[in-house]
């Protein structure tokens, strides 16, 4: 049975990256995606953007919605201090096992926690089975209509706080118009727009960051 595109990309890194090295292995993932195969990363034009919002706001529990192959799970786990964790959530257990092994060759596994399932039956579980108390920093990425239901349920299970703040990839290719809508006129959110380009393309894309006020 002829290999996924995924699984290339996992064999192009465990052939051409340094274990335990997550910068060579986001360099890895996206010289073949540029070169050779398209992928789905947040790659490294938006991933600057991803770096920096991290960084400013040095999370110490952060969550992204849709792991695919693990790019962002080691891009922003690298970044998080001693101590600090991303709960990463991928519901397609093809993507989760190559995402889980992307992880563990970067040597992050101890930073990410991989919870396989749809986000909507996740979201709800993390404060219980996952010990969440509160969220410092969400990286939304997962399928684009899912955003606005996801920040929705979000706020209903009680799992942002004042200060909290969304990252949302994607907002305008593929697009995320409902999300768009929703989060840019609600009081209770105080956006950012960062134009940028879809990964590994010449196609205008952007990011939102948006600030839970409480
Ligand atoms: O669909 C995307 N990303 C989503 C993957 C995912 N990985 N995991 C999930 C998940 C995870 C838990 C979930 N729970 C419920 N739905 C779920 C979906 N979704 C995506 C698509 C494009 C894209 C651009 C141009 C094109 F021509 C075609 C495509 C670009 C991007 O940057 C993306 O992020
Ligand atoms: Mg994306």
């Amino acid at each position: 049975m002829n290999q996924s595109k995924e699984r290339r990309i996992l064999n192009f890194v465990l052939q051409n990256a340094v274990r335990g090295d997550p910068c060579s292995v986001m360099e890895t993932i996206d010289k073949y995606c540029s070169e050779k195969e398209w992928a789905m990363n947040v790659g490294d034009v938006k991933g600057v953007i991803l770096d920096k919002t991290v960084e400013e706001i040095n999370p110490k529990v952060a969550l992204e919605l849709g792991t695919y192959c693990g790019y962002s799970a080691v891009r922003i786990a690298r970044l998080l201090k001693a101590g600090a964790c991303l709960l990463t959530v991928e519901f397609n257990p093809e993507f989760a096992a190559i995402a889980k092994q992307m992880i563990e060759f970067a040597g992050v596994q101890d930073k990410v926690k991989l919870l396989e399932g749809p986000s909507e039956v996740i979201i709800p579980q993390l404060k219980k089975k996952y010990e969440v108390d509160t969220l410092d920093f969400v990286f939304v990425d997962h399928w684009k209509d899912r955003y606005a239901p996801d920040t929705i349920l979000l706020q209903e299970c009680s799992l942002l706080r004042k200060g909290s703040v969304l990252l949302a990839d994607n907002i305008i290719f593929p697009g995320a118009p409902e999300f768009v809508k929703y989060i840019r006129n609600n009081p209770r959110f105080q956006c950012s727009t960062y134009p940028s380009y879809l990964e590994y393309m010449k196609v205008q894309d952007a990011m939102e960051k948006a600030v839970f006020l409480g």
